[in-house]
Protein backbone atom coordinates (compact mmCIF):
# COMPACT_ATOMS: atom_id res chain seq x y z
CA UNK A 1 0.00 0.00 0.00
CA UNK A 2 1.76 3.22 -1.19
CA UNK A 3 0.37 6.85 -0.54
CA UNK A 4 1.20 10.54 -1.74
CA UNK A 5 0.75 13.13 -0.23
CA UNK A 6 0.79 16.71 -0.30
CA UNK A 7 0.84 18.71 2.64
CA UNK A 8 0.24 22.58 2.45
CA UNK A 9 2.31 22.29 -0.81
CA UNK A 10 2.67 25.29 -3.24
CA UNK A 11 4.65 24.75 -6.33
CA UNK A 12 6.83 26.81 -7.24
CA UNK A 13 5.57 28.53 -10.76
CA UNK A 14 8.20 32.11 -11.22
CA UNK A 15 6.59 35.33 -10.98
CA UNK A 16 3.32 34.06 -9.45
CA UNK A 17 1.59 34.26 -6.13
CA UNK A 18 1.22 31.32 -3.81
CA UNK A 19 -2.64 30.91 -4.11
CA UNK A 20 -3.95 27.81 -2.56
CA UNK A 21 -1.86 25.29 -1.19
CA UNK A 22 -2.71 22.00 -2.23
CA UNK A 23 -3.52 19.21 0.41
CA UNK A 24 -4.13 15.86 -1.43
CA UNK A 25 -3.70 12.74 -0.49
CA UNK A 26 -3.84 10.48 -3.67
CA UNK A 27 -4.61 6.76 -2.31
CA UNK A 28 -3.87 3.31 -3.76
CA UNK A 29 -6.80 2.57 -6.47
CA UNK A 30 -7.49 5.87 -6.98
CA UNK A 31 -7.30 7.75 -11.02
CA UNK A 32 -6.61 11.51 -10.55
CA UNK A 33 -6.75 13.54 -13.27
CA UNK A 34 -4.74 17.74 -13.00
CA UNK A 35 -6.66 19.57 -15.55
CA UNK A 36 -5.90 23.46 -16.14
CA UNK A 37 -4.75 25.62 -18.81
CA UNK A 38 -1.53 26.06 -20.88
CA UNK A 39 0.79 27.21 -17.85
CA UNK A 40 -1.20 26.56 -14.99
CA UNK A 41 1.17 24.42 -13.87
CA UNK A 42 0.57 21.33 -13.93
CA UNK A 43 3.66 20.04 -15.43
CA UNK A 44 5.45 21.99 -12.20
CA UNK A 45 3.41 19.80 -10.10
CA UNK A 46 4.11 16.45 -11.61
CA UNK A 47 7.42 17.53 -11.52
CA UNK A 48 7.02 18.38 -7.69
CA UNK A 49 4.52 15.11 -6.95
CA UNK A 50 8.00 12.94 -8.44
CA UNK A 51 10.54 14.98 -6.15
CA UNK A 52 12.30 16.29 -9.11
CA UNK A 53 11.71 19.90 -8.32
CA UNK A 54 11.17 21.64 -4.70
CA UNK A 55 8.27 23.18 -3.97
CA UNK A 56 8.19 26.88 -2.91
CA UNK A 57 6.20 25.79 0.38
CA UNK A 58 5.18 22.68 1.98
CA UNK A 59 6.22 19.06 1.19
CA UNK A 60 5.44 15.95 -0.49
CA UNK A 61 5.32 12.61 1.46
CA UNK A 62 5.67 9.09 0.55
CA UNK A 63 3.85 6.59 2.89
CA UNK A 64 4.25 9.43 5.44
CA UNK A 65 8.00 9.80 4.88
CA UNK A 66 9.14 13.09 3.09
CA UNK A 67 10.40 12.59 -0.33
CA UNK A 68 13.31 14.82 -0.42
CA UNK A 69 14.85 12.56 2.22
CA UNK A 70 14.23 9.16 0.61
CA UNK A 71 16.74 7.78 -1.66
CA UNK A 72 15.92 8.25 -5.63
CA UNK A 73 16.55 4.45 -5.82
CA UNK A 74 13.81 3.66 -3.22
CA UNK A 75 11.39 6.52 -4.56
CA UNK A 76 11.95 5.30 -8.46
CA UNK A 77 10.67 1.61 -7.25
CA UNK A 78 7.45 3.33 -6.40
CA UNK A 79 6.94 6.13 -8.82
CA UNK A 80 6.87 5.58 -12.09
CA UNK A 81 7.16 8.83 -14.78
CA UNK A 82 5.93 9.68 -18.16
CA UNK A 83 6.96 12.93 -18.85
CA UNK A 84 6.81 14.94 -21.99
CA UNK A 85 10.32 15.76 -22.42
CA UNK A 86 12.83 13.24 -23.48
CA UNK A 87 16.25 13.22 -24.59
CA UNK A 88 17.96 10.43 -26.41
CA UNK A 89 21.15 9.26 -24.58
CA UNK A 90 22.96 6.63 -26.26
CA UNK A 91 21.54 4.71 -28.88
CA UNK A 92 19.34 2.21 -27.46
CA UNK A 93 16.63 -0.57 -28.95
CA UNK A 94 12.90 -0.49 -28.00
CA UNK A 95 13.33 -3.15 -25.68
CA UNK A 96 16.65 -2.46 -24.05
CA UNK A 97 14.30 1.07 -23.33
CA UNK A 98 11.68 -1.06 -21.89
CA UNK A 99 14.07 -3.11 -19.70
CA UNK A 100 15.40 0.27 -18.02
CA UNK A 101 12.10 -0.35 -15.72
CA UNK A 102 13.52 -3.03 -13.84
CA UNK A 103 16.77 -0.90 -13.01
CA UNK A 104 14.92 0.57 -10.13
CA UNK A 105 15.12 -3.11 -8.83
CA UNK A 106 18.73 -4.57 -10.19
CA UNK A 107 21.93 -3.54 -8.36
CA UNK A 108 24.25 -1.61 -10.61
CA UNK A 109 26.62 -4.92 -11.73
CA UNK A 110 23.59 -7.27 -12.13
CA UNK A 111 22.01 -8.12 -15.72
CA UNK A 112 18.68 -7.93 -16.74
CA UNK A 113 17.57 -11.97 -16.47
CA UNK A 114 15.20 -14.01 -18.13
CA UNK A 115 11.73 -12.45 -15.73
CA UNK A 116 12.93 -8.75 -16.25
CA UNK A 117 13.06 -9.66 -20.29
CA UNK A 118 9.31 -11.48 -20.01
CA UNK A 119 7.80 -8.04 -17.93
CA UNK A 120 9.56 -5.90 -20.76
CA UNK A 121 7.79 -8.41 -23.53
CA UNK A 122 4.89 -8.28 -22.34
CA UNK A 123 4.91 -4.59 -21.58
CA UNK A 124 5.64 -4.29 -25.31
CA UNK A 125 2.97 -6.01 -26.31
CA UNK A 126 0.51 -4.52 -24.50
CA UNK A 127 1.31 -0.95 -25.93
CA UNK A 128 1.45 -3.10 -29.43
CA UNK A 129 4.93 -2.17 -30.03
CA UNK A 130 6.87 -5.61 -29.82
CA UNK A 131 7.45 -6.03 -33.72
CA UNK A 132 9.78 -3.04 -32.88
CA UNK A 133 11.59 -4.10 -30.22
CA UNK A 134 14.86 -4.22 -32.40
CA UNK A 135 14.61 -0.63 -33.70
CA UNK A 136 16.90 1.88 -32.61
CA UNK A 137 14.60 4.66 -30.22
CA UNK A 138 15.35 7.85 -32.20
CA UNK A 139 13.81 5.79 -35.52
CA UNK A 140 10.25 5.75 -33.61
CA UNK A 141 7.14 8.18 -34.42
CA UNK A 142 5.65 10.26 -32.10
CA UNK A 143 3.23 8.14 -30.66
CA UNK A 144 5.16 4.96 -31.10
CA UNK A 145 7.67 7.08 -28.39
CA UNK A 146 4.62 7.90 -26.23
CA UNK A 147 3.95 3.98 -26.16
CA UNK A 148 7.38 3.45 -25.53
CA UNK A 149 7.77 5.75 -22.57
CA UNK A 150 4.38 4.10 -21.42
CA UNK A 151 5.70 0.42 -22.10
CA UNK A 152 9.07 0.91 -20.07
CA UNK A 153 7.07 2.15 -16.60
CA UNK A 154 4.43 -0.63 -17.21
CA UNK A 155 7.63 -2.74 -16.97
CA UNK A 156 8.63 -0.72 -14.21
CA UNK A 157 5.27 -1.49 -12.41
CA UNK A 158 5.58 1.18 -9.71
CA UNK A 159 2.96 1.57 -6.93
CA UNK A 160 2.51 4.96 -8.15
CA UNK A 161 2.04 6.46 -11.83
CA UNK A 162 3.09 9.92 -12.52
CA UNK A 163 2.09 10.84 -16.45
CA UNK A 164 2.09 14.27 -18.39
CA UNK A 165 -0.05 14.27 -20.85
CA UNK A 166 0.16 10.23 -21.39
CA UNK A 167 -2.33 10.72 -24.38
CA UNK A 168 0.06 12.88 -26.58
CA UNK A 169 0.20 11.82 -29.86
CA UNK A 170 -1.19 9.28 -29.69
CA UNK A 171 -4.31 8.05 -32.05
CA UNK A 172 -7.74 7.56 -30.98
CA UNK A 173 -7.48 3.80 -30.31
CA UNK A 174 -4.22 4.32 -28.52
CA UNK A 175 -5.80 6.58 -26.42
CA UNK A 176 -8.28 4.68 -24.99
CA UNK A 177 -6.22 1.63 -24.74
CA UNK A 178 -3.89 3.96 -22.74
CA UNK A 179 -6.25 5.47 -20.73
CA UNK A 180 -8.11 2.05 -20.24
CA UNK A 181 -4.46 0.48 -19.20
CA UNK A 182 -4.14 3.52 -16.68
CA UNK A 183 -7.23 2.73 -14.79
CA UNK A 184 -6.55 -0.78 -14.84
CA UNK A 185 -3.42 -0.10 -12.37
CA UNK A 186 -6.46 0.24 -9.77
CA UNK A 187 -7.25 -3.10 -9.66
CA UNK A 188 -3.48 -3.81 -8.15
CA UNK A 189 -4.34 -1.12 -5.66
CA UNK A 190 -1.78 1.13 -7.50
CA UNK A 191 -2.69 4.82 -8.16
CA UNK A 192 -2.22 7.20 -11.42
CA UNK A 193 -2.26 11.21 -11.12
CA UNK A 194 -2.07 12.21 -14.82
CA UNK A 195 -2.22 15.76 -16.45
CA UNK A 196 -5.03 15.88 -19.32
CA UNK A 197 -5.76 18.23 -21.90
CA UNK A 198 -9.06 16.44 -22.74
CA UNK A 199 -11.25 17.09 -20.45
CA UNK A 200 -14.25 14.10 -21.82
CA UNK A 201 -10.65 11.62 -21.27
CA UNK A 202 -10.44 13.05 -17.85
CA UNK A 203 -14.22 12.72 -17.07
CA UNK A 204 -14.60 9.12 -18.68
CA UNK A 205 -11.46 7.45 -16.62
CA UNK A 206 -10.40 9.60 -13.49
CA UNK A 207 -12.34 9.08 -10.07
CA UNK A 208 -11.04 12.54 -8.50
CA UNK A 209 -9.83 16.12 -10.22
CA UNK A 210 -7.70 18.28 -9.48
CA UNK A 211 -8.38 22.13 -11.40
CA UNK A 212 -5.65 24.25 -11.25
CA UNK A 213 -6.11 27.72 -12.37
CA UNK A 214 -3.16 29.99 -14.12
CA UNK A 215 -3.65 32.64 -11.11
CA UNK A 216 -2.65 29.63 -8.47
CA UNK A 217 -6.06 29.22 -7.60
CA UNK A 218 -7.11 25.21 -6.87
CA UNK A 219 -10.19 22.76 -6.35
CA UNK A 220 -9.64 19.04 -6.27
CA UNK A 221 -12.15 16.26 -4.85
CA UNK A 222 -14.00 13.37 -6.28
CA UNK A 223 -14.52 13.56 -10.38
CA UNK A 224 -18.68 14.27 -10.12
CA UNK A 225 -18.15 17.36 -8.05
CA UNK A 226 -15.75 18.68 -9.99
CA UNK A 227 -17.14 18.39 -13.40
CA UNK A 228 -19.37 21.67 -13.15
CA UNK A 229 -19.74 23.06 -16.13
CA UNK A 230 -19.40 26.80 -14.81
CA UNK A 231 -16.27 25.95 -13.19
CA UNK A 232 -15.05 24.03 -16.32
CA UNK A 233 -15.73 26.88 -18.13
CA UNK A 234 -14.17 29.61 -15.52
CA UNK A 235 -11.27 27.03 -15.93
CA UNK A 236 -10.46 27.31 -19.52
CA UNK A 237 -11.84 30.53 -20.32
CA UNK A 238 -14.48 28.59 -22.70
CA UNK A 239 -18.24 28.02 -22.90
CA UNK A 240 -18.95 24.16 -23.06
CA UNK A 241 -21.88 22.47 -24.40
CA UNK A 242 -22.66 19.25 -21.63
CA UNK A 243 -23.97 15.82 -22.91
CA UNK A 244 -24.02 12.74 -21.20
CA UNK A 245 -22.61 9.23 -23.30
CA UNK A 246 -22.30 6.12 -21.72
CA UNK A 247 -22.77 7.44 -17.93
CA UNK A 248 -20.25 10.14 -18.20
CA UNK A 249 -20.42 13.46 -19.22
CA UNK A 250 -18.93 15.09 -22.29
CA UNK A 251 -17.96 18.57 -22.92
CA UNK A 252 -17.93 20.00 -26.18
CA UNK A 253 -16.81 23.63 -26.80
CA UNK A 254 -19.52 26.18 -28.52
CA UNK A 255 -18.91 29.78 -29.96
N1 LIG B 1 12.33 27.74 -15.46
C1 LIG B 1 11.30 28.56 -15.61
N2 LIG B 1 11.46 29.90 -15.62
C2 LIG B 1 10.40 30.74 -15.77
N3 LIG B 1 9.13 30.31 -15.90
C3 LIG B 1 8.93 28.99 -15.89
C4 LIG B 1 9.98 28.03 -15.74
N4 LIG B 1 9.45 26.79 -15.77
C5 LIG B 1 8.12 26.96 -15.93
N5 LIG B 1 7.80 28.25 -16.01
C6 LIG B 1 6.47 28.83 -16.18
O1 LIG B 1 5.63 28.25 -15.20
C7 LIG B 1 4.30 28.14 -15.70
C8 LIG B 1 3.79 26.72 -15.48
O2 LIG B 1 4.44 25.85 -16.40
P1 LIG B 1 3.95 24.33 -16.57
O3 LIG B 1 4.81 23.72 -17.62
O4 LIG B 1 3.93 23.69 -15.24
O5 LIG B 1 2.47 24.55 -17.10
P2 LIG B 1 1.42 23.48 -17.66
O6 LIG B 1 0.14 23.70 -16.92
O7 LIG B 1 2.00 22.12 -17.63
O8 LIG B 1 1.27 24.02 -19.15
P3 LIG B 1 0.94 23.27 -20.55
O9 LIG B 1 -0.52 22.94 -20.53
O10 LIG B 1 1.23 24.34 -21.55
O11 LIG B 1 1.84 22.08 -20.68
C9 LIG B 1 4.35 28.56 -17.17
O12 LIG B 1 3.87 29.88 -17.30
C10 LIG B 1 5.83 28.48 -17.52
O13 LIG B 1 6.17 29.41 -18.52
Amino acid sequence: MRRLEARELVIDVPGRPAGRALDICVEPGQVWGVLGPNGAGKTTLLHTLAGLRAPRLGEVYLDGHPLAALKRRQVARQLGLIFQERHDGFPATVRETALIGRHPYLSPWQMEGAEELRLAEAALERLDIAHLAERLVSTLSGGERQRLAIATVLTQAPAIWLADEPTNHLDLHHQTATMALLAEQTAEERAVVMCLHDLNLAARWCDHLLLLYPDGEACWGPAEAMLVPEALERLYGQRLATARVNGAPVFVPVR
